[in-house]
């Protein structure tokens, strides 16, 4: 469906969350390294369940690494961020396409996010005053909003 792109994450049951987020929609995880735990870490896992086994969760020795093993299109990468200007739900979506968010404290690298267009850095709406979601709720709202895009396409109907 999508590819989840983790940069840096540092709180294991924020990353055992979006693991099971992306079994329950078809999603690929993509961790970028260096990560704030181990995979082994008893909280991811719990989050995660057994999750981990029914979806693809690829890790990334860096960011440069990570560009050089996937090759995303450019263009369909999008930096997900509330320093951005562009809203998420104005943004058509792709089957395929690539959301990338920062780690819980430092969020993404400013020169990283300054890499993207600034049609392709999305912030998700809050109130005035409000700094930031939550990793793994950012994560959830804005799989969902692309999903509902499409049609929510291929989730079972009974
Ligand atoms: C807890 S936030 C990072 C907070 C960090 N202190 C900062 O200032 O960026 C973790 C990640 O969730 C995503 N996120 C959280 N709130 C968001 C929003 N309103 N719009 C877009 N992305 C958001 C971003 O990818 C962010 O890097």
């Amino acid at each position: 469906m999508f590819h989840i792109v983790l940069v840096e994450p540092e709180i294991p049951p924020n990353t055992g969350n979006v693991i099971r987020l992306a079994a329950n929609t078809g999603c690929t995880l993509h961790l970028v390294e260096p990560l704030g735990f181990s995979m082994e870490d008893r909280l991811m896992r719990r989050a995660g369940l057994d999750y981990h086994e029914y979806t693809e969760v690829k890790r990334h020795a860096g960011w440069t690494a990570f560009l050089r093993d996937e090759q995303p299109d450019p263009d369909r990468m999008f930096a997900m961020t509330s320093h951005a200007s562009s809203p998420l739900h104005a943004t058509k979506f792709e089957a395929g396409d690539w959301l990338i968010f920062g780690s819980e404290t430092r969020g993404l690298p400013v020169a990283l996010r300054e890499s993207f267009p600034p049609g392709q850095r999305l912030r998700l709406p809050m109130l005035p005053g409000q700094r930031s979601l939550n990793l793994s709720n950012a994560v959830a709202v804005s799989v969902f909003e692309a999903w509902r895009q499409l049609g929510f396409s291929g989730a079972k109907t009974d």
